[in-house]
């Protein structure tokens, strides 16, 4: 019996978003027809692998539940038990959410884009008032006080919200053997990657995750990460 126990991180499939190169952060964008289809073939490497899940995680963002269910379809597990929450959310973008990347890096140029998108601690420009982008009154927030919502996320403010959740909730799990699907996003991946492999702050620059992709992680029995490798990459 293998000693490792595998733990498959997956980002969404392309969303509407996505294709319009758009950011979306926090806002409830659904999957592209390409999303779609990126979920589906997802699904099929997870299930060439034989993998029989104990449990689900995803994000309270519907291109992230969507693609889970297009892959618990594709490996029969529909029934599996799924914990939704906003701890693994995309980061929030702030006053950026909505708008066009190219257009952003056009005004304020490709350095700064690049540092509000990939640096461990630049912060998009924050919300102002309530827009069409904030979802502070949205009904799955109801835990957070106006003044706790979120306006704007570094990765580090990310990274604070996401390594309670994995700490807390799935390394107990992955303790007791259980093999464990998270399907999240770019960002909220990116955390969780910076905090398991101790990346520093240049290498996650340069980290980024494709829609679509699994990912898998392999944890010894002290729960150390051994080695990840995206499904694609197995001949
Ligand atoms: O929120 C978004 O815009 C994307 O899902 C991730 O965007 P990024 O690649 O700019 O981090």
């Amino acid at each position: 019996m293998s000693s490792v126990t595998r733990v498959v991180f997956l980002r969404h499939g392309q969303s509407k978003w996505n294709y319009e190169n758009r950011f979306t952060g926090w806002c409830d964008v659904d999957l592209s027809k390409k999303g779609c289809e990126e979920a589906k073939q997802a699904g099929m490497l997870i299930q060439k692998q034989g993998f029989i899940f104990d449990y689900a995680y995803t994000s309270l963002l519907k291109r992230a539940i969507h693609t889970l269910w297009y892959v618990l379809d594709k490996i029969d597990q529909a029934w599996l038990p799924v914990e939704k929450t906003w701890h693994l959310n995309e980061r929030h973008y702030g006053a950026l959410q909505g708008l066009n990347k190219t257009e952003v890096a056009k005004k304020y140029g490709d350095q700064q884009v690049k540092e509000w998108r990939r640096s461990f601690d630049s912060m998009p420009p924050p919300l102002h008032g309530i827009n069409q982008q904030f979802s502070g009154y949205d009904i799955r927030y109801t835990k957070f006080t106006l003044e706790q919502f979120p306006k704007s996320e570094s990765l580090a403010l990310t990274i604070n919200r996401v390594i309670p959740f994995w700490n807390n909730i799935i390394l107990p799990k992955i303790k007791n053997k259980k093999t464990i699907l998270i399907v999240a996003h770019g960002n909220s991946i990116r955390a969780l990657m910076k905090y398991l492999d101790g990346l520093n702050n240049e290498e996650i620059l340069e980290l980024n995750i494709p829609t679509g992709m699994p990912l898998i992680y392999e944890f010894n029995e002290v729960v150390k990460p051994v080695r990840h490798y995206y499904l694609n990459n197995i001949v």
